[in-house]
């Protein structure tokens, strides 16, 4: 699988950033206009030519792996006193690696002093838990709350690969920055430093609200659309698939599909994939997500925003993003590469990451939350 690979040649061994001085696929006839026609040319990415033609494809190319290992097993370690598991012994040595946000807090909040922490927060398995049902991913009110009190001290911006409208419709709270379709869709900060980018507008939301739009991937909207609808036909039959509309991505769900039908929905997107060769293909937990091949993801989005706010390239912030899928690894990386700040992977099982920490699930996620508002209304100077 080519994302445990990528994960795991580029996790650096010190988990902590103690040690920095600043912290620290496919082929077919285009339907649509090659790169020169399009206003984001700068970001599209190059995708390697695709192996003709055959159905195994989906097997070779390890699609059906991915999809395998999508949403791991959950492994509870056992705190009770009783004998170990194996799952408890391996969970317990990956946290030597990737150890707790919520036991390292002391050693956070010494690296966030006289800094300006700016909060990434994915949704999905971050926020709310993971369901079966995508519409049904509501996020509990204590962690509404949680979230809406680290915003009143802290830029906080909500990243998802769900659509806007929809993680907004969600979290409820108007005061915070999102980036829908993994970071394709930002509705940020009116600030200058970003108007140099093409697609990118000042707006007013609903509230009245001055912000400003960043949609590099606008010119793939009847793309994505037409994929989607075909998506849809094409997965009727298949019991327990739904497909999703994330603007500018679709989702392809899996969960509910029983395992022995994976390999014929990994054949009709497969399929389906072969006629848009501008748009690839990720895997998500039990979900197949179609997106424009564009250079442009959730770790770009968290560039973007630091530049609107007015921290790039700044010594004085420290942005955390907390995120639990293979999706936020992008910006995992791009924390831990410019040195500037880090990730907090949620995860109930061991896997490789290019965060520094980690929580266990929601649940935590929320001590988490809570702990950070506490120590910064602690640590406000008493009027
Ligand atoms: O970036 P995220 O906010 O984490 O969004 C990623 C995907 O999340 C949703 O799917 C996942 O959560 C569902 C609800 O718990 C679950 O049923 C599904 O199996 C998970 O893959 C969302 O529905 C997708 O569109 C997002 O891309």
């Amino acid at each position: 699988m080519e994302l445990e690979r990528n994960h795991n040649a580029s996790v650096l061994n010190d988990a902590s950033p103690k040690n920095s001085s600043r912290l620290g696929p496919h082929s077919g006839l285009p339907k649509y206009p090659t790169s020169a026609a399009v206003s984001s040319s700068s970001l599209l990415l190059t995708i390697p030519g695709k192996k003709t033609g055959l159905l195994d494809d989906v097997r070779s190319t390890g699609w059906l792996d991915a999809m395998k290992s999508s949403s791991p097993t959950h492994m509870f370690p056992n705190d009770s006193g009783t004998e170990l598991t194996e799952n408890d012994i391996a969970y317990r040595n990956w946290m030597l690696k990737y150890p707790s946000a919520l036991a390292s807090f002391g050693k956070l909040t010494s690296y966030a002093k006289d800094k300006k922490v700016v909060l990434f927060l994915d949704y999905d398995g971050t926020l709310s838990p993971i369901v079966d049902n995508p519409d049904e991913a509501y996020m509990s009110n204590n962690m509404r709350l949680a979230v809406q009190n680290v915003a009143k001290y802290f830029p906080t911006a909500i990243i998802s690969g769900r659509s806007r409208d929809k993680v907004l419709e969600f979290v409820g709270l108007t005061e915070l920055y999102y980036a829908g379709s993994h970071g394709m869709d930002i509705m940020g900060p009116v600030s200058p430093s970003t108007n140099t980018h093409e697609n990118c507008v000042r707006s007013t939301e609903k509230q009245g609200k001055e912000v400003k739009l960043y949609q590099p991937a606008s010119e793939f909207l009847p793309m994505i659309d037409e994929i989607y609808r075909s998506l849809v036909e094409i997965t009727k039959e298949i019991e327990g698939s739904t497909v999703e509309n994330n603007r500018f991505c679709v989702s392809v769900h899996y969960r509910n599909v029983e395992e022995k039908s994976w390999t014929t929905i990994a054949e009709l997107v497969h399929d389906i994939m072969k006629n848009y060769p501008r748009l690839r293909l990720t895997h998500g937990r039990k979900v197949l997500e179609v997106r424009p091949v564009l250079d442009w993801d959730k770790g770009k989005a968290c560039e973007f925003l630091l530049k609107s706010l007015g921290y790039s390239n700044s010594d004085n912030v420290l942005p955390i993003y907390v995120g639990d899928d293979r999706t936020d690894e992008d910006a995992f990386k791009v924390l831990r590469d410019g040195n500037q700040g880090f990730g907090i992977l949620v995860s109930s099982a061991p896997k490789a990451s290019n965060a520094f920490y980690s929580l266990r699930d929601p649940s935590e996620v929320l001590e988490f939350l809570k702990l950070v508002a506490m120590w910064k209304e602690s640590s406000a100077p008493q009027l």
